[in-house]
């Protein structure tokens, strides 16, 4: 019968801490073969067993600002003097797979997903309170105070952003049990986990007939 559509992305914004890539890898786990990530592009060098285009694209800094002033990237970011970014053309590379692309993104690269109209379902993880979300922060270990207190303040803008313009995201989940929000997650994205087994996991087999 007809060709089963693409599955839209799946798109996850929300505060540093408040459980983005615990979510993810959870769900990950709960559907394999369901998701996929778009390979970044970087300036850093390639480190040891590293393989262009599967770890990352590895680009130079020339090469990389004009693929930037380009428009070829979603969001771009710096670390330690290199150069991250996630194109479009990886984002649809994954899409051409069948699977539903993650991007774990910031309220920024969601109006750029809204504003180049990437088939997406856009879903922003809301902190139970900043009480909570501090607490979750602390209890990660993986930031000093200066640091906590930086994604602390950026969290409260960004909580602001999604209360005073709540159409910019398909839903607001707050993160309250891991068990519910995933669950909310893969109800909303019912039709898409659908094309992707419909896509990815029917290689036309007969049942009409005896097998020997
Ligand atoms: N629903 C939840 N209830 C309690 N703790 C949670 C929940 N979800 C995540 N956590 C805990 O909160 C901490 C932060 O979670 P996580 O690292 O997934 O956040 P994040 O949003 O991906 O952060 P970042 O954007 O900085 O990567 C972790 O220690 C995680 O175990």
């Amino acid at each position: 019968m007809g060709t089963a559509a693409s599955p839209r992305c799946f798109v996850l914004a929300g505060p540093s801490g408040v459980g983005k890539g615990t979510v993810i890898a959870r769900l990950c786990q709960e559907l394999p073969g369901v998701f996929d990530f778009s390979v970044s592009h970087t300036t850093r060098a390639p480190r040891p067993g590293e393989c262009d285009g599967r770890e990352y694209h590895f680009l130079t800094t020339e090469q990389f600002q004009k693929d930037r002033v380009a428009g070829r990237f979603l969001e771009t970011a710096t670390v330690h003097g290199q150069w991250y970014g996630t194109s479009w053309e990886a984002i649809e590379r994954v899409r051409r797979t069948g699977r539903i692309c993650i991007l774990d993104i910031d309220v920024q690269g969601v109006r750029s997903v809204r504003a180049a109209g990437l088939p997406a379902l856009v879903v922003f993880l809301m902190p139970p309170s900043m009480t909570e979300l501090e607490r979750r922060l602390r209890g990660r270990g993986t930031e000093d105070e200066a640091r906590i207190q930086c994604r602390l303040k950026t969290a409260a803008r960004e909580v602001s952003v999604a209360r005073g313009e709540p159409t910019l995201f398909d839903a607001i989940i707050e993160n309250h049990c891991l068990e519910e929000t995933c669950l909310r997650i893969r109800t909303l994205l019912d039709t898409d986990i659908a094309q992707v087994r419909d896509l990815t996991n029917t290689r036309p087999h007969r049942t009409d007939r005896p097998s020997e």
